[in-house]
């Protein structure tokens, strides 16, 4: 995430370009950006006038140059200058507690359970998410979420977070992703603060560790985190885990681990099914105040079945066109234009079979031994290299993988994707290979 100055430096260019010279000085030159914590940029006005003008005019803009910026969704707050206690930056000594709290956990605070759409797919989680979040270290620790990318797993860890923080402001949380606590633990080691690590990870309420796929071979951070674990667990606080497998398939995770992780609930999330999309597309239209009637969330929803962030970013697009050819959202504007919109580039359109075809003229082998059982090197690879593709580029889950090679398990489907994911580390000829394959099959 950008600083607050950097962002401010980069929204105020975009500014710039949109609006006349007199407007800009007028609202733009006069606002102040004063903190930008936990998603919200608060930002100081000279006036209520100006504050009125900002949120009737500017804010939609100001959302869509946050979002470009930063990738996230952050939250404006606009105060007038004088009327809020809150708008000096406050000094280091004399912020609340709670902010200190708040600001560690770096949770999204649009992450709670009112926003969360409950559907077949992910009712499970979503019930042990609450019960964790009422009772946390009692029933389900660790609780384990796993499933595919953009199902709602970080936002269930974060309603958890954010609901605790409701109930008791002073709840110490952490949420890091692997990688972040990985970085964590390297600098701590670089530049000796073992201590302050230890202190900062295992003095908290609630943990949440995302992605925790990719502790895989960090022998030195497991270790680290078997620890964190152990001292968190034992003193009776609240771990919440999510990774895209359970525990047991993630490839060189420790067996100490392994069974930790199993001495809580894991649960798995699907993607949502169409009534699912239809109510999530619906929530964030009326959030994000998009008109639409629901017989185009419904042909939207249709076309994007893969995950719920795909689904979102679809319903943004076609919000933004609409503004971009001043015409109301209707489904005939969406349908005449799923080429711009990318809603057409449903990944179903590439199949598995279409991917074993042209694996199999590539390396010359035939289609029928890639979903063989052969074991020679000439064709192994290959059936490991069309597992790796399918896995990429179609939303098929693991199990129809497998199913679609001669009945495989989903396990082997994994290590054929590790296998592949390994090699293109340090094989600079498959990487060639893959990109021409790639290149070719989604063109
Ligand atoms: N059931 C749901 N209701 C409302 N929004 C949802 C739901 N599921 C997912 N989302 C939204 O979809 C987006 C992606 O969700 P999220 O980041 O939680 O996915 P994830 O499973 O953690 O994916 P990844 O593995 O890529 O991190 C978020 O904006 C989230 O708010």
């Amino acid at each position: 995430m950008l600083d607050l100055d950097s962002l401010w430096g980069t929204i105020k260019a975009d500014f710039e370009k949109e609006v006349a010279p007199t407007a800009f000085n007028t609202w733009i030159s006069t606002a102040d950006p004063v903190k930008l914590t936990n998603n919200r940029l608060t930002i100081k006005l000279p006036s209520e006038l100006h504050r009125d003008y900002w949120q009737r005019n500017l804010t939609e803009p100001l959302l869509e140059f946050t979002y470009a910026a930063t990738h996230e969704d952050i939250e404006p707050v606009f105060v007038v200058a004088g009327d809020e206690p809150d708008v000096a930056v406050p000094s280091h000594d004399d912020k609340p507690v709670t902010h200190h709290v708040r600001q560690d956990a770096k949770l999204n605070p649009k992450y709670t359970f009112d926003t969360f759409v409950i559907g077949k797919g992910n009712q499970m989680a979503h019930a042990a998410a609450l019960v964790v979040s009422e009772e946390p270290g009692v029933m389900y620790n660790p609780l384990f979420f796993y499933g595919g990318v953009g199902l709602g797993k970080t936002h269930l860890m974060h309603a958890i977070g954010n609901k605790m923080l409701v109930d008791d402001a002073d709840t110490k949380i952490k949420y890091v992703t692997s990688e972040a606590f990985t970085n964590d633990f390297i600098t701590a080691i670089q530049s000796k603060t073992q201590e302050q690590f230890r202190e900062e990870y295992r003095n908290v309420d609630l943990l949440l560790v995302d992605d925790i796929q990719f502790f895989a071979d960090k022998e030195g951070t497991q270790e680290e985190f078997f620890h964190t674990f152990n001292a968190l667990y034992d003193d009776g606080k609240q771990i919440v885990l999510t990774s895209d497998r359970l525990p047991n398939e993630i490839p060189k995770l420790q067996d100490r681990l392994v069974s930790r992780f199993a001495w809580g609930l894991s649960v798995d999330i699907t993607p949502p099914d169409l009534e699912t999309r239809i109510a999530i597309l619906r929530n964030k239209a009326n959030a994000d105040h998009i008109d639409i009637p629901d017989e185009t969330l419904g042909y939207i929803a249709s076309h994007i079945d893969s995950n719920v962030r795909e689904l979102e970013g679809a319903l943004s697009r076609v919000h933004a066109y609409s503004k971009l050819v001043h015409a109301p959202i209707t489904t005939e504007l969406v349908a005449n234009s799923l080429k711009s919109l990318k809603l057409d580039q449903h990944s179903s359109e590439l199949t598995i079979g279409v991917i074993q075809e042209k694996v199999a003229k590539f390396y010359h082998v035939s289609q029928a031994d890639l979903k063989g059982k052969k074991r020679m090197k000439a064709i192994v690879m290959p059936r490991q290299i069309a597992m790796y593709l399918a896995r990429e580029l179609t939303d098929s889950s693991l199990p129809k993988i497998g199913n679609e090679f001669g009945g495989k398990d989903h396990t082997t489907v994994i290590h054929a994707c590790d296998k592949i994911a390994d090699a293109l580390k340090v094989n600079a000829e498959l990487r060639s290979e893959i990109e021409t394959l790639k290149t070719e099959l989604t063109r």
